[in-house]
């Protein structure tokens, strides 16, 4: 069938949902075109089926394919920013990788070089998980091609700067202390946002100040209100280049029954969206959304929540400047993405 996508600026954009149903073909994220589609994306948009660092719930290795179908409904312009997001930028769906549900090392490699080639031409990251287990191999791609240590701005309900569980240092619960430890993390420009719930004890709060984290807790958010919130937040990050990590569990389970480790008093989606939407101008490099876990969701209310967020994130990415890349880091290998992804999103 042909695929009749919108296209702006010269670049190729989604499926237009007024003339083949939104709800017809196979789903990549937002109907947008393959990687293989196009001539090199502005921003990638890639799937990491892994869940093998779970502490609880398994089930997020099915979240990117969650968050593609229910993004069918999003649409080419975004209001909230007044911009078009798809047109601004050449965005494209990477596919997953081909990750190692039985080798945990084995799959952060993989991770860590996927991202690598996937940015190798300037291109930004958007990964859609994935456990967040994910977001160390994604910061040490996003800090090397950065160049140095990247500010982290981290929605989640907890604190995942936990030491080890089971004797594991590779867990959901543990890559932000493994970010640190490895100094790919810039610790004057560190925050948690969203963060609530019962600990393991006290320890855990000294240790995760001790780091240089900065926490502007759920309540704070409800008590402070976004734009307070924000402000902070964009002082604190100021030019650095900045990875955003979303665990989609930093919403209350109302707004993302659809996840693994499950809090009670979390932030709204609208929370959410607005801190994010608030964060523009910002040199987000790369970003993720993780924690999705579709066996537990009911009506796609998680899926849509994620594909939102993942919506806006784009958003802010596309309307940057690609950055220029050196000659050597352009005669790396290219986007070798038929060799490293599956052809998941088709
Ligand atoms: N990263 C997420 N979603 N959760 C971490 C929870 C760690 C625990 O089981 O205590
Ligand atoms: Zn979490
Ligand atoms: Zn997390």
């Amino acid at each position: 069938m042909q695929e009749l996508r919108i296209e702006e600026n010269g670049n190729l954009g989604p499926i237009d949902s007024s003339r083949i149903p939104r709800f017809a073909g196979a789903a990549t994220f937002a109907r947008l075109p393959r990687l293989d589609q196009v001539r090199r994306a502005d921003v990638a948009v890639v799937g990491v089926p892994f869940d093998s660092g779970v502490s609880y719930r398994p089930g997020a290795r099915f979240g990117a394919n969650h968050v593609r179908e229910a993004s069918r409904l999003l649409r080419p312009y975004n209001p909230a920013q007044d911009v078009s997001p798809f047109a601004s930028a050449q965005v494209a769906d990477a596919g997953d990788m081909a990750v190692n549900p039985f080798n945990i090392h084995e799959a952060i490699e993989t991770i860590q070089q996927d991202a690598l080639d996937l940015t190798a031409d300037g291109a930004r990251l958007l990964t859609l998980g994935g456990d967040h287990t994910i977001a160390l191999p994604l910061l040490r791609a996003a800090s090397e091609r950065a160049g140095e240590p990247v500010a982290l701005l981290h929605f989640d309900a907890h604190l995942d700067t936990w030491d080890t569980y089971f004797g594991a240092e590779y867990t959901h619960g543990t890559p932000f202390r493994r970010a640190v430890e490895e100094g790919l993390l810039d610790t004057e420009a560190i925050s948690h946002v969203g963060t609530r719930g019962p600990l393991y004890g006290k320890r855990d709060l000294e240790d995760d100040r001790r780091f240089g984290f900065g926490i502007v807790t759920s309540s704070d958010v409800y008590y402070q209100g976004v734009r307070e919130v924000v402000a902070k937040l964009r002082d604190r990050i100021g030019g650095r280049p900045l990875y955003i990590s979303v665990d989609i569990d930093v919403l209350d389970p109302a707004h993302a029954p659809g996840t693994g480790t499950p809090e009670a008093g979390g932030m709204t989606s609208r929370e959410l969206l607005e801190i994010i939407r608030g964060l523009r101008g910002l040199n987000l490099v790369a970003a993720d959304v993780v924690e999705v876990a579709p066996a537990y969701d009911h009506a796609e209310i998680t899926g849509v929540a994620a594909g939102h967020v993942a919506y806006d994130l784009v958003t802010l990415m596309s309307e940057l400047p690609r950055p220029v890349v050196e000659r050597s880091r352009n005669q790396e290998p290219g986007i070798p993405a038929e060799q490293r992804t599956t052809a998941g999103a088709q």
